[in-house]
């Protein structure tokens, strides 16, 4: 049987006391492409954000990577953080330091002591994102692409199961974005990476068709159909 990576059930999303999303129920497995569309402000973010753990689920239930999202408190959130990647649009590196340590930094946060491993796995990502030789950079001396690219080793470097991009080619010129989009169908077909991308890019969408959940007046669609908009 498939496993299951994310699954939520009647779940209703807020923010604040503001109803976002209701009764939603999703099942995403191991290995899953699946692409999160819909307006602005319809709630893409929202549901990204509950899946990791920074909106409490607060009605329904739910599971991301075997994690039980209703007792999730914040003393959890960080084992959680440690089983999924999370690459957003605008990069968020560190700017005050090359691309090795930025990596570092995130592999001591999440409890790597070995400066050997931490040296090997950072080789490891750079190759799998096609930066081998570019540890030594800073973040200003690299183009928005090479950025995202280090943005993805980063969100790589505990091995998930699960990424959630939230608009990753959002600040990216076309040519630029086909390339990450190939790279992360890439790691999801050969690494078994499930992923759940936000996107308003539809020319992407046409061109790497998956599974598309829609948000839309407060509810998910699921296999919701894209047409060029
Ligand atoms: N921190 C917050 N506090 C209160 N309301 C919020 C907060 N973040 C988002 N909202 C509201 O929740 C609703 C959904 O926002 P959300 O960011 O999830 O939408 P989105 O579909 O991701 O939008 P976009 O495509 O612009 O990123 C909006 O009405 C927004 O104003």
């Amino acid at each position: 049987m498939a496993e299951k990576i994310i699954e939520l059930n009647n779940v209703n999303i807020y923010q604040g006391d503001n109803l976002i999303l209701q009764d939603v129920n999703i099942v995403i497995n191991r290995g899953e492409f699946v692409y999160l569309v819909g307006k602005t402000g319809t709630g893409k973010s929202s549901l990204l954000k509950t899946l990791y753990g920074d909106l409490t689920l607060k009605e329904g239930s739910g599971t991301v990577v075997g994690f039980n999202l209703k007792e999730m408190d914040w003393k959890k959130v960080p084992f959680l953080r440690r089983n999924l990647g999370v690459v957003f649009q605008d990069f968020q590196l560190l700017t005050d330091r090359n691309v090795n340590d930025n990596l570092k930094f995130v592999l001591r946060a999440t409890g790597w002591k070995d400066d050997k491993l931490m040296n090997e796995k950072i080789a490891d990502v750079l190759e799998k994102v096609g930066l081998k030789s570019k540890g030594f950079k800073m973040p200003f001396e690299m183009s928005g692409g090479e950025q995202q690219r280090v943005d993805i080793a980063r969100a790589l470097l505990n091995s998930p199961k699960l990424i959630l991009a939230d608009e990753p080619t959002g600040n990216l010129d076309p040519e630029t974005s086909d390339e990450i989009m190939q790279l992360l169908f890439h790691i999801c077909r050969d690494y078994g990476t499930s992923i759940v991308m936000a996107t308003h890019d539809y020319i992407v969408i046409n061109k790497y068709p998956a599974r598309t959940l829609r948000t839309e007046r407060g509810r998910v669609e699921d296999n919701a159909t894209v047409s060029m908009q």
